[in-house]
């Protein structure tokens, strides 16, 4: 997540010399200073992105938390772990912002959920640095943030399982699997521009596809039968959300 924000922040134009990765594994990425831990005498950042693993967080504390100062601006990505569970571990900031963005930032094309308890500045200073990445949203409530990272954190996975379900259905039909995978993703992308472009909501638009009597109607009738698309991804967020408040619990 932490390699796809920052290709969303380069192709905006950021100067890759404020930037420095400090990774485990070293892997150097181009264009921007790459470290497997925190010089000793390094500067104290003026930001500072966690997006490791919320397991790993507590391992990588000791050598990250000394780097922070009063100045420092924390942004978390991490899925589950509260703000106070991340003042905790780490004391010398100048305020904390829970981020919880998505794969498509790397494309500028994301969505990003903000959460603080700073104040307007920091609101304004946090926007400031998800807006090239794409939609940015606050969510006041942290436990809403944390029930609802799901929509949007973990959407793009849910979407490329239905992409895939799509062009199965179609192989099943008898296309090829590349024209399928083809024309299921070309679909979804074309939809999604559509609805984006469009005052009418989805349901309007998706009447429009259904004649009356034909074969849209046909499927549709499938999917809303006892309400089965909606009944799965309510199940698919309550899963996850789940898996949140597990993530959460360990971190406090
Ligand atoms: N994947 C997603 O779509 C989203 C993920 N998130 C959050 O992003 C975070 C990362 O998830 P994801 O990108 O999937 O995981 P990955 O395993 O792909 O990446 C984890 C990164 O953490 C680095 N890392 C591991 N240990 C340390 C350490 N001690 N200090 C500093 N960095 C470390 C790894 O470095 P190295 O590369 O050297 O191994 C790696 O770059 C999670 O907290 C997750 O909740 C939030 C929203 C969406
Ligand atoms: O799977 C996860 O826990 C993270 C959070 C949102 C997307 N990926």
């Amino acid at each position: 997540m932490g390699g796809a924000m920052l290709r969303g922040w380069l192709a905006s134009g950021i100067d890759p010399a404020r930037i420095t990765v400090i990774r485990p594994s070293g892997t150097p990425i181009e264009g921007v200073t790459v470290l497997k831990a925190p010089p000793p005498d390094g500067e104290v950042p003026a930001v500072m992105l966690l997006a490791m693993k919320p397991q790993k967080l507590d391992e990588a504390v000791s050598a990250l938390a000394p780097t922070t100062g009063e100045g420092t601006l924390i942004v978390s990505v991490l899925a589950g772990v509260e703000l106070p569970s991340l003042a905790k571990r780490f004391p010398k900031h100048r305020a904390i912002v829970r981020v919880m963005p998505n794969t498509p930032s790397a494309i500028g094309k994301g969505v990003s959920l903000l959460h603080t308890d700073g104040d307007e500045a920091v609101r304004v200073e946090a926007e400031t640095l998800v807006r090239p990445l794409g939609l940015a949203e606050w969510i006041d409530d942290e436990a809403l943030f944390g029930r609802v990272s799901a929509l949007s954190g973990c959407g793009p996975a849910f979407l490329f399982r239905f992409i895939d379900a799509m062009a199965k259905a179609g192989e099943a039909q008898g296309l090829a699997p590349d024209q399928a995978a083809r024309l299921a993703l070309a679909t979804v992308g074309g939809a999604a521009e559509l609805a984006a472009a469009s005052e009418e909501t989805p349901a309007q638009l998706a009447d429009r596809v259904a004649s009356p009597g034909g074969s849209t109607r046909a499927g549709l009738n499938v999917i809303d039968k006892g309400a089965a698309l909606d009944r799965l991804m309510q199940n698919v967020l309550t899963a996850s959300a789940r898996r949140n408040e597990e993530m959460a619990a360990a971190a406090r």
